[in-house]
């Protein structure tokens, strides 16, 4: 390698230092969201439609999630509170605006757990899959930290549930090919672009009411942490995608009049657990091969019968994917957020249970994410140790 190119990379891996997250400030309970959702939205006739709504909302493993648009804020725009008129404007003139002041918070949370300056950040990468404008969502929250201006943003629209997979193997290849970097990366999702009123010929999107949540979270990224200052809270040794075979058209969004309309087949579960085996396996492999019930997971909280199907698939033990479904429990599903606050959730379990380190416990584990395509992202963590014996 030339010398040049030696130098501009960093030593050591690239290196997770601090989280946050943030969500909206009103919560909906799961137990009384069916009575709220075909309230808001003039369906509350739709009798039989509303007991599988709640049915589907009593099985899904959520208890809350929080929203931006409050019934205040749906009831001023009943174009939103309707399953197909025209309201891409309301949708857009929440999202450019909320977008990225949730990621603000988020971010000024991993700022202050990181404990550097804010003119140390060299690069952003930011995903949503809420909104699209230009410039984007990445130089409104610069402009909101009051960064550099010089600081190198990649902004992702669009990515869906992947999206938090995503933010961080795009840092992870920043940190380690520009030393010195401190990457922000964020994801903030909000639920204003797909809100919509239930239809019985849209069994998807009903199901799609029922388990997406508003949320945003924040990773300061970097290699060679400075001792003593920087505190490690997990090493990333190696990132992978891949596209499912046979998954066309299982996740889809289209972007509409009528605002982002997702599409889900009712077998995005058995398409994930059926065929993600050889990613996990060249996930594992970096590893040094350690059995499934050896690592740590976490896994993009898309829906319970996934997390179910993963774990019969994998024969996990369920302790292994509790961080995961405490997250669903007490967020739902927010997109590509998700996954973030459940990197967040497992450190702070392992704080918890006084485990030996940032894993539970396990040296080794796996980030996943999943979203349109049907796509999967895997990145393979090295947990830091606690002190704890
Ligand atoms: C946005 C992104 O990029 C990435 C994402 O995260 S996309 C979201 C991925 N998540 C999913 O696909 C959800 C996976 N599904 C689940 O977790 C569970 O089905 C659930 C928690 C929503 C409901 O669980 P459940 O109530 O125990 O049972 P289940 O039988 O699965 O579903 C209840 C009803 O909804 C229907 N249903 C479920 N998924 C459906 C779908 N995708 N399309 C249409 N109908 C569906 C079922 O057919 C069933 O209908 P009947 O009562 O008439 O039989």
């Amino acid at each position: 390698m030339a010398a040049v190119h030696r130098h501009q990379r960093s030593v050591g891996p690239a290196t997770v230092l601090a989280i946050g997250k943030a969500t909206p400030p009103t919560a909906h309970p799961q137990s009384e969201y069916a009575d709220f959702f075909f309230d808001v939205t003039n369906c509350s006739e739709k009798t039989a439609l509303k007991a599988k709504f709640a049915r589907i909302c009593k099985n899904s493993g959520i208890q809350t999630r929080y929203f931006h648009c409050t019934e205040e804020i749906l009831r001023a725009n009943p174009s939103m509170c309707t399953f197909k008129d025209a309201s891409l404007n309301v949708r857009q003139d929440i999202a450019i605006r909320e977008v990225p002041r949730l990621a603000e918070k988020a971010a000024v949370k991993a700022i202050e757990e990181w404990g550097q300056p804010r003119s140390r950040i060299t690069h952003m990468v930011f995903a949503t899959t809420s909104g699209v404008n230009m410039p984007g969502a990445d130089l409104t929250l610069t402009r909101l930290l009051g960064l550099n201006l010089n600081v190198k943003r990649t902004m992702l629209y669009q990515q869906g549930c992947f999206g938090g997979a995503t933010v961080l193997r795009v840092a992870k290849d920043l940190a380690e090919n520009n030393r010195g970097a401190r990457v922000l990366a964020v994801v903030s999702e909000l639920t204003c672009v797909t809100f919509r009123a239930p239809n019985e010929d849209h069994l998807d999107n009903l199901v799609g009411s029922a388990i997406f949540g508003d949320g945003a979270a924040a990773v300061i990224m970097g290699s060679d942490p400075v001792p003593e200052i920087e505190k490690p809270q997990f090493e990333i040794h190696w990132s992978g995608e891949t596209v499912l075979p046979e998954s066309d058209g299982a996740i889809e969004g289209r972007l509409t009049e009528a605002g982002l309309i997702f599409h889900l087949l009712k077998d995005v579960p058995g398409l994930i657990s059926r065929n993600t085996l050889p990613i996990f396996n060249k996930a594992l492999e970096v590893a040094g091969s350690p059995s499934w019930n050896d690592v740590f997971w976490c896994v993009h909280p898309g829906g319970r019968a996934i997390l179910d199907e993963v774990e019969k698939t994998l024969n996990l033990k369920p302790e292994k994917m509790e961080a995961t479904r405490e997250v669903l429990r007490d967020y739902g599903n927010m997109s590509g957020a998700s996954v973030l606050f459940v990197m967040d959730q497992m450190r702070k379990r392992s704080a918890a249970m006084k485990a030996s380190n940032t894993g539970e416990g396990c040296e080794w584990g796996l980030v996943v994410g999943f979203g349109p395509g049907l796509t999967v992202e895997v990145s393979v963590l090295k947990a830091i140790s606690t002190g704890f014996a």
